[in-house]
Formats: structure tokens, C-alpha cells, sequence
């Protein structure tokens, strides 16, 4: 197969930007299909000190690639030019469910049960490969032409070395966690544990899923503040409180996993799949197992 190049795509509309990232629809002219294309400028990777994140985000997107998964964006191709890297991935036309929340300001319970199940589905088979995503969000969860959710943007993910294989030197003996020297993740979603002991593990996400259940239900992430020190104040002290009305089976599910030691959150007991919430009464009735091949409930 002949590499591709900038000349085999036709570019349109930006469909997203990130601080080295422009991210654009476009369509192959070989197939007809249109892809969402992520061009990095290799000169701002450098000034930014990026060039470990890009790393991390090719290898994860690889593995996800190969892993049969449709829950995640695909990673088609790469190439380069003298100043750009391109990556060629799955365009989900519906875009990102920060609008959809907005829109209709509160999913409802099926909804809300329906999209928080597929994204619970996509961390078992991330957790299982091993990859923490580290930046799980609304914005990074998009939707495809069936409205079926495809993760998104493994710029601060993880690869779990093989606990044989992990650098000793970052690992503290007295915790199974690893250390990370770098913050990473957005402000209002991002882990106690990444701000205090830098430690990093799949329970991190699990904490993003709880502020994500949270925010479908009440329409704003948990906690909010102006200022970023405010902000790590209250999510260090769960300084958070629950709207009247919020649905109490998702209400003890949120507080099951907005929990501030990452070995006491639901699930992190649990190997291969999250059974204790699948199991959460808030799941009663959802089968997991054929989410991918259900009409999902419609958003209002
Ligand atoms: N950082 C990253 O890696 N980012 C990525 C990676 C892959 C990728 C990616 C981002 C995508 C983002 C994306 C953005 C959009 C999009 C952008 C602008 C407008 C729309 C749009 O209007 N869609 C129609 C749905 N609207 C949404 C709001 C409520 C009414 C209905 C979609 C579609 N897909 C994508 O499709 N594939």
C-alpha cells in the first residue's frame, strides 16, 4: 500500500483545536470517505515539549486500532511533511456530547444510563489493554451517525508497562501505582491523586466517569470554579453538592465513585469487567453486552 500524503485528501471545515493540534474533516479522493485529519506542527510539538504526548497518542490509537473495538476513533494512517504530522481517524459526524448536554441541559435516566454504560464499556476494554485515557471528558466523548459514542483524544493517555517490564525508578514499592511527574487532564475532571501523589491508574478515569454521570444528569460538572487553585481546593476537599431532584440510584453511584482514595472507588476490586457497576442499581435493566447494537434512547 503507497503511503499517503496531504495531495491524497481534499480539507475542510476545522472540526476541532487543541494548543499543537487542528483537527479537520476531510475526504479521501481514492474512497470517497471522509475522515477526521489531526495536524500537529511539528515546530509547536518541539516548543511545547509534546513530542512523549504525540508518542503516547500514536501508540494508543494503534493498539486501539487493531483491538476490534468501535467504541474508540480509529487511527487509518500517518504521514508527514517538513512541518506537519498527520493523522488520518474516524470522523464521527455528530461531533462531541458537550453540546448534546447543553442543548437539552439534563439527560434523563435512559440517557444518562445508556451513554454512561457505553463509555463504562469503552474503559473495560481500554483498562484491559493496559491504556489509561487521563483525559476523559464530555468533549472527548463523540458520537458517530447512530449516535454511539467513539472516544476521542489520547493525548494524555497511558500505557500500563507490563509490571515486570515498569521503570523501578518512578514506581513507589509502598503503592502499586505508578508515579507520573507531569499534570495532565482538564481542571474539572482531573483525579485527587493526580494532583496530590502524581500516582496514576485506571481508577482515574473511573473518577472522570463519575464527574461525567454527574454533569449528564445536572448539566455542569461537579466542581466549578474561576480559579484552578479553587477548583483543585474543592475536588481535594469533595466539595461538591447534588442538585434537588438528582435521580438517587445515580446520586449513590456518582458518590461510589467520586471517592477520594482511587482503591476505594467502585470498580477498582473488580479485574477483567467492571462487575460492581454493572451491577449498581442504577444499571437495573441495561444490557451492557448488546449496548453497541441498540438503538440508543433519543436525547430531548
Ligand atoms: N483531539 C482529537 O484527537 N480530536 C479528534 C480526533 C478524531 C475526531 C475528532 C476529534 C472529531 C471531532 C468532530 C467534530 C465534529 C463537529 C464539529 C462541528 C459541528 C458538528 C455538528 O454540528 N454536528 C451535528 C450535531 N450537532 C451537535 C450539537 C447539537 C446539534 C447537533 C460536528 C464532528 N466530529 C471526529 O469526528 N473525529
Amino acid at each position: 500500500v503507497t503511503k499517503r500524503n496531504p495531495r491524497d485528501y481534499i480539507f475542510g471545515k476545522v472540526i476541532g483545536e487543541g494548543s499543537y493540534s487542528t483537527v479537520y474533516l476531510a475526504k479521501d479522493i481514492h474512497t470517497n470517505r471522509e475522515h477526521a485529519i489531526k495536524v500537529c506542527e511539528k515546530q509547536q510539538i518541539i516548543r511545547e515539549k509534546k513530542r512523549e504526548q504525540v508518542r503516547r497518542e500514536k501508540d494508543a490509537l494503534n493498539i486501539l486500532s487493531n483491538s476490534g473495538s468501535s467504541l474508540f476513533v480509529k487511527l487509518y494512517c500517518t504521514f508527514q511533511d517538513a512541518e506537519r504530522l498527520y493523522f488520518v481517524m474516524s470522523y464521527a459526524k455528530n461531533g462531541d456530547l458537550l453540546p448534546y448536554i447543553n442543548k437539552v441541559g439534563s439527560f434523563d435516566a435512559a440517557c444518562t444510563r445508556f451513554y454512561s454504560g457505553e463509555i463504562l464499556r469503552a474503559l473495560e476494554h481500554l483498562h484491559d489493554l493496559n491504556i489509561m485515557h487521563r483525559d476523559l471528558k464530555p468533549e472527548n466523548i463523540l458520537l458517530d451517525h447512530n449516535m454511539h459514542i467513539k472516544v476521542a483524544d489520547f493525548g494524555c493517555s497511558k500505557i500500563l508497562e507490563q509490571p515486570d517490564a515498569v521503570d523501578k525508578s518512578i514506581l513507589d514499592e509502598n503503592n502499586p501505582r505508578q508515579r507520573s511527574n507531569s499534570f495532565v487532564g482538564t481542571a474539572q475532571y482531573v483525579s485527587p491523586e493526580l494532583l496530590t501523589e502524581k500516582t496514576i491508574s485506571p481508577s482515574s478515569d473511573l473518577w472522570a466517569l463519575g464527574c461525567i454521570i454527574y454533569q449528564m444528569i445536572a448539566g455542569l460538572p461537579p466542581f466549578r470554579s474561576r480559579s484552578e487553585y479553587m477548583l483543585f481546593k474543592k475536588i481535594l476537599n469533595l466539595d461538591y453538592v447534588y442538585p434537588d431532584g438528582f435521580n438517587a440510584d445515580a446520586k449513590d453511584l456518582v458518590q461510589k465513585l467520586l471517592v477520594l482514595d482511587p482503591n476505594e472507588r467502585l470498580g477498582t476490586k473488580d479485574d477483567q469487567r467492571y462487575t460492581s457497576i454493572r451491577s449498581h442499581p442504577f444499571y437495573n435493566g441495561l444490557d451492557f453486552d448488546t449496548l453497541h447494537v441498540t438503538n440508543p434512547p433519543p436525547i430531548y
